[in-house]
């Protein structure tokens, strides 16, 4: 909310106040607003690789407190912000109507417009105060036709007022995800349940440039780094310092983790949500949050640093355009996470096996050494060399001094003298900005890669993934592989804000139908079924392997892999495979690469096509079809 709107909003949210104390108890929103449900707090489940099994998904027993921001509302007859008067005043009141007063009364709206995507986006939530007990209310939508049960504390998201006939979206039992609600208008006909062919779809370059053309370019961002590196502290910092998190809710961290005893923490938990990250002062799961830079809207990936969360940590990789590696200048911390089995190399490992090229290098902390230029060129120098080994370009890798605690060099020049005498370049927030965009290939054949799926109440269930190349609509038939079943595309959503099409790059939500759920499983590939993925018998793959027991010798034979990005890519391996006479075995337990690092160069034959030569097509999957998707293959073995 900028400053112009937040004086009417918060006028407002004052009388709102007077007028109501007893019901806006719960009923409060703010431009960070975390809602609750009669009473408890709405969160959103998470999930991790099961340890037994990494081809198996579990679920967390912590969660992700959902919560929105907030750009306008009204409370009563009050209302706050100066525009879209038209929806508040005749499209809200006709679907509201029906509710009982006291629902009604203990109801707060929020309407967000997003300028990026060139959205109007709507969003509404009920929040009922303890004391109003309605477990199912009738909600008749403008113009009277349709009728819609909502479950207590819901929210949906249209593409403009003009599509507000809709069912609002509920928790899903099983996951806490909720299936994200689709438009009228968005609904598939049965008479659009065929893939669109070259010739129907628009083209697509010209709808990209159309849908995105005016807006900032996107870019995720992850942040790696080994366990209490400072990556939260210093994003949390960023994001405070850019604004994103207000003054009021920074007062509220420092008093509450001051009382545990933990205010070092203060900036972490912007990013750390939980009761046990904040708690055990690590993070658990990928953080998200955004921001902007002067050309790029960034989406921010925390991940975590220790290494039981790995597999956490490679699902927020294996969505990164680009990475920023946080190292601990502290003398013996930075040894600690570089030298002696930390975290520093395996995290940059695994980003660039994930096909991250671009890195900028966050030494951190500096005040811990009294800000010292030997200390600042010593960590270069060694992760220089390390890095290019890693297969990174030295042009790039940028490296930035700075101190996520002290609040130094991250949005503006540094202003410690010491600092000062030797630095002269960029700080951080322009180090992210000069990362380039990687080239969004969307007018080659569409490929999605499953990282998630989950159910809601409603029909149809969503799958959510990196679209990899090309672009899906809504309406649009998809292939679903290796299984290859059809299947329709019900609904689009990016960061829960609704779609009619995504494009390569885009971290997407799709609503599938026509499509039993257990057949579609992480890992799989959604594609175009015109130009569905090719089946082959071989594959090449540059394999990283960590954390192996047992020593890599030629012949060495494994079943089972698993990975996020990459199986996602290739399909699901599970047949028992070796490494080929011809490998290139550098290290006898973690790394095994081949002399060129840039290229996949290892053969693996699959056992049963060995056996049976031509006899049959295997079930994987071509990897190099596309460049985008063959250099970033990232496999874990069991290590037993
Ligand atoms: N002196 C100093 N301490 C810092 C700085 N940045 C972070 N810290 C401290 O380092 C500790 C760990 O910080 P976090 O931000 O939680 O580290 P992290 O890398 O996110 O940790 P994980 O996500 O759990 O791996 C906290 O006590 C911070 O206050 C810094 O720039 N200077």
């Amino acid at each position: 909310m900028n400053g112009k709107k937040k004086l009417p909003w918060h006028r407002t949210d004052r009388s709102a106040r007077e007028v109501w104390p007893e019901n806006l108890a719960s009923a409060r929103l703010h431009d960070e607003a975390k809602f609750s449900n009669n009473g408890s707090v709405n969160k959103d489940n998470r999930h991790y690789y099961a340890q037994e099994n990494p081809l198996w998904i579990r679920e967390t027993h912590f969660q992700r407190i959902v919560s929105v921001n907030v750009w306008y509302g009204i409370f009563g007859d009050n209302l706050t912000g100066e525009i879209y008067l038209n929806f508040w005043q005749n499209i809200l009141g006709p679907i509201l109507e029906n509710l009982p007063l006291a629902v009604y009364r203990a109801t707060a709206y929020i309407l967000c417009r997003f300028e990026r995507l060139k959205l109007l986006n709507v969003q509404f939530m009920l929040i009922l105060s303890d004391d109003v007990e309605v477990p199912s209310i009738k909600v008749v939508a403008s113009g009277g036709k349709t009728t819609t049960n909502v479950t207590k504390g819901f929210d949906l998201s249209q593409r403009d007022t003009a599509r507000l006939n809709t069912t609002p979206r509920s928790q899903s039992p099983a996951s806490g995800r909720g299936t994200p609600i689709i438009a009228q208008s968005e609904q598939v006909s049965e008479d659009s349940k065929v893939g669109k062919n070259k010739e129907n779809r628009i083209d697509v370059e010209t709808q990209y440039k159309k849908e995105r053309g005016d807006s900032k370019e996107h870019l995720y961002m992850v942040v790696i780094g080994h366990v209490d590196a400072g990556k939260s502290t210093l994003m949390g910092h960023l994001l405070f310092d850019l604004g994103q998190v207000n003054q009021r809710t920074m007062h509220k961290y420092e008093q509450e983790s001051r009382k545990l005893g933990k205010q070092s923490f203060m900036y972490a938990w912007v990013l750390d949500e939980t009761g046990e990250e904040r708690n055990r002062g690590i993070t658990m799961d990928v953080g998200r949050s955004q921001f902007e830079t002067k050309t790029k809207h960034v989406t921010l990936l925390d991940a975590p640093g220790h290494k039981d969360f790995i597999p956490n940590m490679i699902s927020g990789a294996g969505q990164a355009d680009v990475a920023l590696l946080v190292v601990d200048a502290t003398r013996g911390e930075f040894e600690t996470g570089f030298d002696f089995g930390g975290q520093t190399r395996e995290h940059a490992l695994l980003v660039r096996s994930l096909g991250v090229t671009q890195l900028a290098v966050a030494i951190n902390k500096l005040d811990t050494v009294s800000w010292s230029k030997e200390r600042f060129d010593e960590i270069s120098q060694k992760l220089k060399t390390f890095l290019k080994q890693a297969g990174f370009r030295e042009g790039d890798v940028t490296f930035v001094p700075c101190s996520g605690l002290t609040g130094q060099n991250l949005t503006s020049k540094p202003t410690e003298n010491e600092l000062l005498t030797w630095y002269s370049g960029p700080c951080l927030l322009e180090v992210i900005d000069s990362f380039r965009t990687p080239d969004r290939s969307v007018s080659k054949p569409f490929r999605l890669s499953v990282n998630d799926i989950f159910k809601g109440t409603g029909s149809g269930f969503c799958v959510s993934g990196r679209v990899e190349t090309g672009s899906l609509n809504v309406g649009d038939r998809v292939m679903v592989c290796p299984s290859r079943e059809l299947s329709n595309v019900k609904s689009l959503f990016i960061e829960d804000l609704s779609q009619t099409v995504v494009f390569a790059g885009d971290q997407a939500t799709v609503t599938l139908s026509g499509i039993e759920m257990q057949n579609v499983s992480i890992g799989n590939v959604l594609c175009d079924p015109q130009n569905p993925v090719q089946v082959s018998s071989k594959f090449q793959a540059r394999i990283v392997v960590f954390n192996l027991t047992v020593p890599i010798t030629k012949g060495f034979s494994r079943q089972g892999m698993r990975t996020t990005r990459a199986v996602g890519k290739v399909g699901r391996l599970q047949e028992p495979c070796e490494f080929p006479e011809s490998a290139n075995i550098l290290s006898s337990t973690s790394v095994y690469i081949n002399e060129e690092f840039s290229k996949p160069t290892i053969s693996i034959c699959n056992q049963e096509d060995k056996e049976n030569a031509g006899a049959k097509q295997s079930r994987l999957q071509e990897l190099y079809e596309f460049p985008e998707s063959a250099p970033t293959s990232c496999l874990q073995l069991p290590s037993t």
